[in-house]
């Protein structure tokens, strides 16, 4: 019944929540709703008054809970997506993909950001958050759902910080599940994954050799960051998808999942 009620509240939340951030469609992300959702963060309303405890958001009367986040992160082919997909059949968890998230506004007819989108993607950049974390706060609202696993991001201190500003007091969350992967596994694999026909514009060399370094330069210190707050879960990602997944169960079990 609460998991019900949080549902019901996060999209009521979503849709009743003062902030114009809100008030666009996923399919209609536009240069202008970016200013007007970065403008906002100057006079959102807060929801969450002190009568709430952290993990939960006050509407009206009410304090219900916030949707619960775990992040997923990992080099380049580290098998984030694999893991996703069995968590999602097992646990009942949301799974939202950054990089998918990105692919499909950047082959959206008529997005004001494809050529932006593809151009970072190609060469392995993090495009900014607050094209990022709008398409991620709107699937979320969009799903209805009150358990997400946000896959490949954040990715670096510009992602950290704008999710921090738009997102980190409207959910609860939990902890990173840290895919750790050696760097000539994770070429193997995309290379692998651009073979059978993923159609990816950037499981090729010449972009791993930029998405590898990115991972290092930026992303890594955001793990180490999680880490030394004691929130990173590290999982061994090298062996078989099934020995991975076992691992993730058991985690995802202790964690209260
Ligand atoms: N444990 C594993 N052992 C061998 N191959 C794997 C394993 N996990 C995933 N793969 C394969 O490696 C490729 C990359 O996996 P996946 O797409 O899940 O990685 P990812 O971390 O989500 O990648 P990216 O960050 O590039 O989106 C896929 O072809 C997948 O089938
Ligand atoms: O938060 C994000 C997530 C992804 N990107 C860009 O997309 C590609 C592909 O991401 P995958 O997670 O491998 O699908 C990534 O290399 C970035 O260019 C991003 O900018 N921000």
């Amino acid at each position: 019944m609460w998991r019900a009620l949080a549902r019901t509240t996060w999209r009521a939340a979503a849709n009743d929540c003062g902030s114009p951030g809100f008030r666009f469609a996923p399919s209609t992300l536009t240069q202008q709703q970016l200013r007007h959702s970065k403008a906002s963060k100057r006079y959102t309303t807060n929801t969450n008054t002190s009568t709430a405890p952290p993990h939960k958001i006050r509407i009206g009367i009410m304090s219900v809970e916030k949707p619960k986040v775990v992040f997923v992160l990992g080099g380049p082919g580290a098998g984030k997506g694999t893991q996703c997909s069995r968590i999602v059949d097992r646990f009942q968890f949301t799974h939202l993909s950054a990089g998918d998230l990105l692919r499909e506004e950047r082959s959206r007819e008529g997005s004001e950001f494809g050529n932006l989108i593809e151009d970072y993607i190609r060469n392995g950049k993090i495009v900014p958050v607050e094209v990022t974390c709008s398409l991620l706060e709107n699937a979320m609202k969009a799903s209805g759902k009150s358990r997400f696993l946000i896959d490949g991001f954040p990715r670096n201190q510009d992602n950290l910080d704008g999710w921090n500003r738009q997102m980190s007091e409207k959910v609860d969350f939990q902890f990173v599940l840290f895919f750790d992967c050696g760097e000539d596994v994770c070429v193997q694999r995309c290379l692998g994954r651009g073979q059978s026909g993923s159609g990816r514009t950037d499981d090729n060399l010449d972009s791993l050799k930029k998405r590898i370094s990115t991972y290092n330069n930026d992303s890594l210190p955001i793990i180490k960051f999680f880490e030394g707050a004691g929130q990173v879960k590290r999982i061994d990602a090298s062996p078989d998808a099934e020995q991975v997944y076992g691992e993730v169960e058991k985690i995802l079990v202790a964690s209260g999942f």
